[in-house]
């Protein structure tokens, strides 16, 4: 389990029990299924929220996923912030209902159950990155848009960036893929926005990260003025940086260039808290950050919401 002074962060199955205590709480807006199994065998949970929850309704749909990396738990906390805010506050608060009224939104709070878990089970922070698949896998660098084309991932096995044996190799990243490909219906992706949550570095990202380029086969100026755009008010809200992911630094395999050149998703990465940490220590602030770090993010996470209808 988490160490002293970090008790506030949820393990997998205190994460699993928050989850159901938000179905109990709020049936008829929320309810909570798999979109599979870790390489260990643990269910990936995902939470739906939305007005007439068991009905597939005509509405713009909206992804917020967390904990790709094991050791960036401070994203669990935030989707279960999101989680959390859109059914409690649903009752009380008329932005949050017209957004549960005329979107649904999934929220997938631990991507890598594995690594995750195995990142706090001996009681001490083990810097993990990765699955728990043989020597592990970057998930971040197994998607299958480009998998492995533009030197942005690693061919090292014990590599942090190790891209995996091929794309999607990785049951987890598998599993993701999936689940988005089942939301297209009727030839047509109902999942319009999304948000990928990561530590750490307090930036707003957009895709590509395979190339720097800002237009590519598959992204037109357009395309591009509208992440920047949409990036720099949700930034605006937050305080963090937006900037095309690979000004960071060239990835490939990664979450974002696989949403937009699959399925035209417009999807971010928000590198969560703190901006910078000296290290490792950068992955672990402890627990008393967790409120303001994650409602800092209300303002930005309205927008993509809002946006996915426009
Ligand atoms: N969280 S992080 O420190 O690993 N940084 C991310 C940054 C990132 C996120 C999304 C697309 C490209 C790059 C990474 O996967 O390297
Ligand atoms: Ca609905
Ligand atoms: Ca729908
Ligand atoms: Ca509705
Ligand atoms: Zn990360």
């Amino acid at each position: 389990d988490f160490p002293p002074g970090y008790e506030g962060y949820h393990n997998l199955d205190e994460m699993n029990a928050e989850l159901d205590t938000v179905v109990k709480d709020h049936p008829d807006i929320a309810s909570k299924s798999s979109i599979g199994k870790s390489f260990e065998g643990r269910d990936i949970p995902v939470l739906k929220i939305s007005d007439n929850v068991g009905q597939d309704e005509d509405e713009p749909e909206v992804l917020f996923n967390c904990n790709q990396h094991a050791r960036e738990h401070l994203t669990t906390e935030m989707c279960l912030r999101i989680a959390n805010r859109f059914t409690d506050e649903y009752a009380n608060d008329q932005a949050v209902k017209d957004a549960v009224d005329n979107r649904e939104i999934w929220i997938i709070p631990v991507v890598n159950p594995d690594g995750s878990s195995y990142d706090v089970e001996s009681g001490q922070f083990q810097g993990w990155r990765k699955n728990r698949q043989d020597a592990g896998t970057d998930l971040n660098r197994n998607w299958g848009y480009k998998w492995g084309c533009c030197g942005g991932s690693d061919d090292d096995p014990n590599g942090e960036t190790y891209r995996g044996t091929a794309e999607w190799s990785a049951p987890e990243t598998a599993a993701m893929r999936d689940f988005i490909d089942s939301r297209v219906v009727g030839g047509a992706q109902q999942i319009k926005a999304a948000i990928d949550w990561h530590t750490y570095s307090e930036l707003v990202l957009w895709p590509m990260g395979h190339t720097s380029d800002d237009v590519t086969e598959d992204m037109t100026q357009e395309e591009y003025d509208r992440f920047a755009r949409v990036g720099g008010e949700m930034a605006q809200t937050n305080g963090y940086t937006p900037q095309q992911s690979s000004d960071l630094y060239v990835t490939d395999g990664d979450s974002l260039d696989w949403m937009w050149g699959q399925h035209k998703i417009l999807a971010y990465t928000f590198e969560m808290y703190p901006a910078n940490g000296g290290g490792i220590d950068g992955f672990y602030p402890p627990d008393d950050v967790i409120a303001k770090e994650t409602a800092r993010n209300d303002a930005a996470v309205d927008i993509l919401i809002r946006e996915a209808g426009a």
